[in-house]
């Protein structure tokens, strides 16, 4: 699917439907619906099947699809199973590859700087031990989060967005019509050496607060901002510290090279250009890294 969503970006003739449907993408395009919405489909009616409304009884763990039922039973026209497929389809691929892909690109990094990787791990070890991290515990871990902060810089999924201009408005010398579409290069922002110390190295300490308070807002965007910016945003930044505390807590993590030395692709994410993060894994014996 990614593959067909990046040729319509780049190969603008793909925009136009009549053109689209002749060539292979669309074959893809829909091979690819028909998988991710029947396995949608197929869950939402076995979860019709036995599904009680409990909301207001039990407040026992509900799944996204099972809340979404909830409130149709009080709401009917809340949305039709086929808007059901659509929004799962959506949460779907909006959210499984990139958790997913900034955790292994943290991975490798961690490994390829033992020493970065000693702080976070003496920082888990302080703050929450060998128990399992508790939803209290994901805003306790202040240097994790600059870990994570500069991954996302350094590989934000969404190497660029775009915009339509609502109005006219001007940007330096230009001006800018309205309904131009405007392609705001999210990479080149975290690696604008006006913005960060150390651009293209991984350094934590950019989000040091006193180094946070000097920079433009705007000067990090991985999740977009605005009202179309990531929905997922919070629940992202918690499945990725609970993923790596998980890990830290049991494995010292390996990898070769520098990060200068891996080279990287972009379509509509960021990736290496290998597609691989290869990293060695070493059971921690103790609550240290050596
Ligand atoms: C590291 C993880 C993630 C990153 C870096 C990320 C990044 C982004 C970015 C940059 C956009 C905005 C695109 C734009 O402005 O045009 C976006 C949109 C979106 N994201 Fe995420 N995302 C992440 C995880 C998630 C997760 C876990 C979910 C769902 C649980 C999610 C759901 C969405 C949705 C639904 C949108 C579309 C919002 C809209 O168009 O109104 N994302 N994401």
């Amino acid at each position: 699917m990614y593959t067909v969503v990046h040729a319509r970006m780049i190969k603008i003739w793909l925009q136009v439907d009549c053109i689209f449907r002749l060539t292979k993408y669309w074959n893809l395009q829909e091979e690819g619906k028909h998988i991710l919405h029947g396995f949608f489909r197929q869950a939402i009616n076995e979860t019709k099947e036995n599904h009680v409304c409990l909301r207001k009884t039990d407040d026992s763990f509900r799944t996204l699809l099972e809340q979404m039922l909830d409130i149709r039973d009080d709401i009917p026209n809340f949305a039709t199973d086929e808007e059901l497929v659509h929004h799962l389809s959506t949460l779907y691929s909006a959210s499984e590859d990139t958790v997913t892909t900034i955790v292994s690109f943290t991975l490798v990094l961690l490994g390829m700087y033992p020493n970065i990787q000693k702080k976070a791990a003496d920082e888990i070890f302080s703050v929450i031990g060998e128990r399992d991290i508790e939803e209290t515990d994901i805003n306790r871990l202040d240097y994790l989060d600059m870990v994570i902060r500069d991954v996302l810089r350094l590989f934000p999924i969404a190497p660029f967005i775009a915009r339509e201009a609502t109005q006219d408005f001007q940007l330096d010398e230009m001006v800018i019509p309205k309904g131009c579409t405007v392609i705001v290069s999210i990479h080149n922002i975290h690696r604008d050496s006006k913005l960060w110390k150390k651009p293209n190295e991984f350094y934590p300490e950019h989000f040091l607060p006193e180094e946070v308070r000097e920079r433009h807002p705007y000067a990090f965007l991985p999740f977009s901002a605005g009202p179309r910016g990531c929905l997922g945003k919070p629940y992202a930044y918690m499945a990725m510290k609970v993923m790596l505390v998980t890990i830290l807590q049991s494995y010292i993590i390996e990898a070769d090279g520098k990060l200068e030395e891996k080279p990287l692709k972009a379509d509509i994410s960021v990736r290496f250009k290998d597609e691989i993060y290869p990293i060695r894994i070493k059971k921690r014996k103790c609550n240290n890294i050596k």
